[in-house]
């Protein structure tokens, strides 16, 4: 698991640390000299050789700036030609500025030293930052871009909130990040998450004075859950049954999907309720799924419910949506269903309700606008999870799924693949199905996203989950569903 912690909780673990240290002898900027050597290892690896590499430092006022002062010194004396731009000389870190001059680091009169840079350290702000680049660090950044060197932010890209990822006006696009510590959310979730480019983690020595994390990224090692399907005891009721209320005669394909992500996620049994048509698709795509043309109510017991995909906002979805909402089992909202609930303000439900918005579908449960949402997906996703008491899975750019309290999970195998009509259902089937399995709902949701990623990349290139990187090739919702076995063999190492 890949975690990640808030501003305040990093100042506090540092304080402690430093208080440590403090009685245990080390003098000053310790950890700060830690950090700079870790990101001097990064810069040395990216450059390959530093001796006579053109190498400039954006320095801000604070520690930020420090750290790339004290990296900027480590690779002076390697041999590196290491240019400082001070935003604000007379605030420059005092020590760090005067271990970067004693290594023969030069303080630049002038912003040309950008436009020959093989690496640019961009130590302007990091955790003490807030709200986008100032004009003057705005033009340095530019420049620096245009120059072609290669950007290295220090602990996260000055421009990026690190709490929550949101950019106000300029930030940096950095190439790599070296972040110190512990993970900042803000470095997980878009859109400060697609301006940390490849970010690596450096020690230094924090971990024992973090609390609990604010955010967490699954990797393949925390979806090796039990698979139901494999225990000796494992029978179609134990293993978890479905419900799944979807589709209409406009989307009958929504049902067929969710369906789909149902079966292919493990589960025991799904049981299909929908109008005559819709249902006919179903029982054609998925012999499988136990099919009623009824309502909820007559479709037999399940385990947790899927509602919404496709299903239309008229007099019968409203009546099937209420069903499903007043049983006592997980419930799983998507789609026209939020549209519904929305109108509702809400439900009085008792029992765990996960909600699988995009942007859209969140703007009209807060009533704001898609581009808000967009713009502060962890701010808004939070309060959604708050006004509906449930569990909110933000689908898009970084899926981020908030529960109701507890840490934040943020799903590393997105990708844009995933953005063609009917994945989302298949993402709702896939959910429903672990919650169905006794999955609490953050737990079902962050796991369904990171398969439905992974699938979704195995569908465009079957030999490898990299896929973004490798092949270009498109994919359909029934291709992730096909990919989904694919999935759970690459989760399990097979
Ligand atoms: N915690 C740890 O464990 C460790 C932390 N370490 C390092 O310390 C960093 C935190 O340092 P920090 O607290 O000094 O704050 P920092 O990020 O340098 O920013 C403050 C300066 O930025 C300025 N500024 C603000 N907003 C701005 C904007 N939008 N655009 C431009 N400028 C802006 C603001 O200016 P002012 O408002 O004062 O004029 C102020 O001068 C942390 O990220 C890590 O790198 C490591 O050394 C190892 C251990
Ligand atoms: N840019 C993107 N990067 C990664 N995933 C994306 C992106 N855009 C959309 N997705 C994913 O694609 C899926 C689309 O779901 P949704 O919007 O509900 O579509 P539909 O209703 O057509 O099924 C979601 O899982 C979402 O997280
Ligand atoms: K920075």
């Amino acid at each position: 698991m890949r975690t990640a912690h808030s501003v305040a909780d990093v100042r506090a673990a540092e304080a402690a640390l430093i208080a440590e240290l403090r009685r245990t002898g080390p003098g000053e900027d310790v950890l700060m000299n830690r950090a700079a050597t870790g990101l001097a290892t990064a810069c040395a690896g990216l450059l390959g050789r530093v001796y006579a590499a053109r190498v400039v430092l954006l320095v801000g006022s604070g520690d930020n700036g420090g750290d790339a002062l004290y990296a900027g010194a480590q690779l002076a004396r390697r041999g590196a030609r290491v240019d400082a731009l001070l935003l604000n000389p007379d605030r420059a870190h005092a020590r760090g500025l005067a271990a970067f001059r004693g290594a023969g680091g030069r303080v630049a009169g002038d912003a040309e030293v950008l436009d020959r840079a093989d690496l640019v350290l961009d130590g302007i702000v990091g955790i003490g930052g807030s709200g986008g680049l100032r004009p003057d660090a705005a033009e340095l950044v530019l420049r620096a871009e245009l120059g072609g060197g290669l950007i290295v932010a220090v602990d996260l890209p000055s421009g990026v909130d690190a709490d929550t990822g949101e950019v106000v006006g300029a930030a940096v696009h950095a190439d790599v990040t070296v972040t110190f510590g512990t993970w900042k959310p803000g470095l997980l979730i878009d859109p400060g998450a697609s301006h940390a480019g490849a970010a690596t983690l450096v020690d230094i020595g924090l971990g024992d004075h973090l609390p609990d994390p604010a955010a967490c990224a699954l990797q393949d090692a925390d979806v090796l859950v039990p698979f139901g399907w494999l225990l000796p005891t494992a029978d179609k009721y134990r293993r978890g049954v479905v419900g799944v209320v979807a589709g209409s005669k406009t989307y009958p394909g929504a049902a067929v999907l969710a369906v789909g992500g149902a079966l292919r996620a493990g589960a025991g049994m799904v049981r299909f309720a929908g109008p005559g048509r819709v249902a006919d698709a179903v029982r054609a795509a998925w012999p499988e799924a136990v099919v009623t043309d009824g309502l909820p109510s007559e479709a037999g017991r399940v385990q947790a419910w899927v509602v919404g995909p496709g299903l239309g906002t008229d007099k019968k979805a409203r009546r099937r949506l209420a069903e499903v909402l007043d049983s006592d089992v997980p419930v799983l909202v998507d789609a026209d269903g939020l549209t519904l609930l929305a109108e509702a303000g809400g439900s009085e439900r008792s029992a765990p309700t996960l909600l699988t918005p995009h942007a859209g579908e969140l703007g009209r449960l807060l009533q704001v606008g898609p581009a808000a949402v967009e713009a502060a997906r962890l701010t808004h996703a939070r309060r959604a999870a708050a006004r509906y008491g449930a569990t909110v899975l933000l689908k898009g750019s970084t899926t981020v799924v908030v529960p109701p309290d507890g840490p934040v999970r943020v799903n590393p195998t997105g990708t844009p693949r995933l953005a063609t009509a009917g994945s989302g259902d298949v993402l709702a089937g896939l959910a429903g199905t672990l919650l169905a399995a006794g999955r609490e709902p953050v737990d079902a949701a962050a796991t369904a996203a990171y398969l439905h990623g992974l699938a979704a990349r195995l569908a465009a290139e079957p030999d490898g989950a990299e896929a973004d990187l490798v092949a270009p090739g498109p994919v359909t919702a029934t291709d992730i569903v096909a990919a989904l076995p694919a999935a759970w063999r690459h989760v399990a190492g097979a």
